[in-house]
């Protein structure tokens, strides 16, 4: 490994995206997301630095940055060497400090900072070296865990396809299946929009519609044409509009296309599954987040319930850390598991998730929905299929078209698939004047909205 030194600063930011006045991003439960991250850098004597961040949606991103700062403390002043020399008790160090650990343990805003923090270690690492399969494994705190998986049952075999992977990608869904005003994000987008082609709308809402109709069909017809072919739509809020969203959007892409839905934690269990019974002849793979991402015996009810249908229960987007996941994973209650790269412990703990989901046979297919998570989020993919599982069926990555263009190494998505990101780190980078005019509440997008806000 190259020496780099001593890290000696770390700065954290409040960098937000107004968003909301668009409604991108928005679901049944967070019906106005800014997306915001708690943006990291580290910095070596040696003059190296390690990007990372965590994902919010908007107000609290000032509270994440707090908690960002208490842990700087472990981090400031330790060379990369020490940290990844026992990144294990590194990893415990931050997560189970016996002050620190009692606002969390590994849960909330805490883990939140956790993540953001260790994503930028991982950044330097990387930046600075290549690492093996014993390395990896050294990073994964097992405490709580070896009951489902050992230390010895985690180092896995690198499989050979990287190769195909370098050609292909990996596959990708949509949650924005066109940008930016097609139908997924539940409160934003019309109907109209949605369908485009529907003559009855067309007569309806003609003179209005017709121009938004041209561009929303071109832009839906484009999103197939691209290739993309798994689609997932936000549901929860009224029933009746999700049948017809849910009709609407299985007549447009036709029999033979995934569709997904996402509800966000809306429902109570019985609910979810009288819910998702009536959305059922739209065929969806899986309902996502269908109640609270905490009850995992509500997730066993709901899946048991709905299998005869043939739809799987997925979540992952606020399971906070791997003793979740693993209970999860004991009581069979998802079919889909959704790590998530900035809610988790950072690559340490979602490595010990990939390894647990690998054991138990149950697909990963993360989440992305948010500013930076598909940048992240793909290294982890392209690690699972590389190294644990070596298996595409029924996976897939999210994909979301928001906001890349504020990275310095953004995902590239080639045919509904992510191809492998070829510039060294975790590519969470972002560009000095995009984290200068969006940061809260002094740039210049910030000030000049909140001057426009009435008192
Ligand atoms: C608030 C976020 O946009 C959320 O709706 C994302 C999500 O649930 C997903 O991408 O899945
Ligand atoms: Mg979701």
């Amino acid at each position: 490994m190259l020496q780099i030194g001593k890290i000696v600063k770390l700065t954290v930011k409040d960098v937000r995206f107004p968003t909301s006045l668009g409604q991108h991003g928005s679901d049944a439960m967070h019906t106005d997301p800014d997306y915001s991250v708690a943006y990291v850098v580290i910095e070596t004597d040696g003059g190296m630095k390690g990007y990372g961040l965590t994902f919010t949606v908007g107000r609290g991103t000032e509270v994440v940055v707090c908690a960002v700062k208490a842990l700087s403390g472990f981090v400031v002043g330790k060379t990369l060497e020490e940290i990844v020399g026992d990144f294990r008790g590194f990893y415990r160090l931050l997560t189970s400090d016996g002050q620190m650990r009692w606002i969390g343990p590994e849960k909330g805003v805490i883990q939140l900072a956790t993540a953001a923090v260790l994503n930028a270690v991982w950044d330097l690492w990387a930046r600075a070296e290549g690492k093996s399969p014993e390395q990896l494994v050294s990073c994964i705190d097992f405490r709580y865990i070896t009951d489902a998986l050992t230390e010895q049952e985690a180092l896995v075999k690198g499989k050979k396809n990287r190769e195909q992977m370098l050609k292909e990608g990996y596959p990708a869904y949509t949650t924005s299946f066109s940008t930016p005003h097609l139908p997924p994000w539940l409160w934003s987008y019309t109907d109209t929009i949605l369908v485009g082609l529907w003559v009855k709308h067309m007569t309806i809402v003609f003179i209005q519609c017709l121009a938004l109709l041209c561009v929303h069909v071109k832009l839906c017809t484009d999103a197939l044409a691209s290739g993309w072919s798994r689609f997932k739509v936000k549901v929860g809020a009224e029933l009746e509009d999700d049948e017809r969203r849910c009709r609407l959007i299985r007549q447009m892409i036709g029999p033979d296309k995934t569709l997904m839905m996402d509800a966000n934690q809306r429902w109570d269990v019985g609910e979810a599954i009288s819910w998702v019974t009536s959305l059922a002849p739209f065929r969806p793979l899986w309902i996502e987040e269908p109640t609270s991402p905490d009850d995992i015996l509500g997730h066993a009810t709901i899946s048991k319930a709905l299998a005869p249908l043939g739809i799987g229960v997925a979540s992952g987007e606020q399971c906070h850390n791997r003793v979740m996941f693993k209970q999860f994973l004991q009581a069979s209650a998802l079919q889909f598991v959704q790590i998530d790269s900035c809610r988790l412990g950072s690559v340490n703990e979602n490595l010990s998730v990939l390894l647990m989901a690998h054991k138990f046979q149950v697909p990963v297919c993360p989440h992305a929905g948010g500013v930076g998570l598909c940048e992240l989020v793909q290294h982890l993919i392209l690690f699972d299929y590389i190294s644990v599982s070596a298996d595409l069926n029924n996976r897939m990555c999210e994909y979301v078209d928001h906001l890349h263009e504020h990275f310095t190494s953004p995902v590239v998505i080639r045919n509904a698939h992510y191809l492998p990101p070829k510039d060294p780190g975790y590519s969470c980078e972002m560009l000095e004047s995009s984290v200068e005019t969006h940061q809260f509440p002094g740039g210049v997008v910030w000030a000049n909205l909140l001057a426009k806000a009435p008192e």
